[in-house]
């Protein structure tokens, strides 16, 4: 969806000395007291990339973007975000970053457009109110409190506020939670948009779905630790495709070249690392038998497989990891 005449280009202020990498973490580690949150994660983030951090609930996801942010310190390990430090560099770092925490603090009997023009004035270089609220198409809602927002509407105000400074990296926690698919597909164009126009985007998501349709690359968090990174095409090809049908005598099943085979009740699966290969042997069965596979369906894996095999507590170290993204 192309929005008619914004100039969302982030700001090209230039801080000196960077060069392709706008996130950069290496060896980070965050404790709590006793309890290590982050336990050595490091992950690199070029110019105009999306990245999607996942993971299971409690992972260090908000905590590692937390100490992007400016807003924690490490307790070790090497953070910088356009090669600045986010917390000792943060007056300098704070006008080139957007950030959209999970629960924004807004005041609540204040109108769309009055919290807008609050959080202009604040800001250095901002886009005009009209840019931001077309941009997360609320111009219809600009004088209702905002109190009076749906969940959804909400999380799209925090949105354009923290696009208002054109920042050169936006911090996204948990964008699209609370909105229903449609208005999560139009976030999804918004940051289409802010992305194409060479915004640097570092994204944590419970919607795989979102993840995948977005991300240029991603890592899976599991108790402080990454242990999947890559491409969502890399690491979804980690696993093997999966074919299923229903079929009363499973007894003479065909054995399929590069498939395991499973059978629950009346319910079988093939886990397949040739596809194309083990369906079109599977059909040539089943037409020559003249069988009927009801409910038939072939599909790859998807970033909900691999999120839900390492949910699953087997040792996933090492088995996803790229060593070129994930030292
Ligand atoms: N202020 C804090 N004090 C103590 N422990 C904390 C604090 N903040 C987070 N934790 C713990 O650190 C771990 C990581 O939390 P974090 O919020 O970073 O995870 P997350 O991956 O963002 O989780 P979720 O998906 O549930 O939002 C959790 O076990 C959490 O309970």
């Amino acid at each position: 969806m192309t929005r008619r005449g914004l100039a969302l280009s982030p700001g090209t202020g230039s801080l000196g000395g960077m060069d392709d990498i706008v996130i950069e973490v290496d060896g980070l580690r965050r404790h709590y007291g006793r309890f290590e949150a982050v336990r050595g994660v490091s992950l690199q983030v070029h110019r105009g990339e999306l990245f999607a951090l996942l993971g299971t609930n409690g992972a260090g996801k908000t905590t590692t973007v937390e100490v992007l942010e400016g807003l924690r310190p490490a307790t070790s390990g090497r953070v910088r975000v356009l090669g600045l430090d986010p917390v000792r560099d943060r007056a300098a770092l704070r006008p080139q970053t957007g950030v959209m925490l999970q629960h924004g603090g807004f005041t609540g009997s204040l109108t769309v457009r009055e919290t807008v023009e609050t959080w202009r004035s604040l800001t250095v270089r901002p886009h005009t109110s009209q840019q931001v609220l077309e941009l997360v198409e609320l111009t219809h809602r600009r004088d209702v409190a905002v109190e009076q927002l749906s969940g959804g509407e909400g999380r799209r105000l925090e949105l354009a506020l923290a696009v208002l400074g054109r920042p050169q990296v936006l911090f996204l926690d948990e964008p699209t939670t609370g909105m229903d698919p449609a208005s999560r597909r139009r976030t999804w164009d918004v940051v289409r948009e802010l992305r194409r126009d060479g915004t640097t985007v570092l994204l944590t998501t419970h919607y795989l779905e979102e993840a995948e349709v977005l991300a240029d690359r991603v890592a899976i968090m599991r108790r402080g630790h990454i242990v999947a990174t890559g491409t969502p095409h890399d690491v979804v090809r980690t696993l093997p495709a999966r074919i299923t049908f229903r079929l009363s005598e499973a007894d003479a099943l065909p054995r399929l070249p590069h498939a395991t085979r499973s059978v629950e009740g009346d319910r079988v699966t093939y886990e397949s690392r040739q596809l194309q290969a083990d369906l079109t042997r599977l059909l040539d069965w089943a037409n020559t038998r003249g069988v009927q596979l009801s409910a038939l369906s072939a599909r790859p894996a998807t970033l909900e497989d691999v999120f839900l095999d390492i949910a699953a507590d087997h040792d996933p170290t090492n088995r996803y990891a790229d060593p070129e993204t994930a030292r």
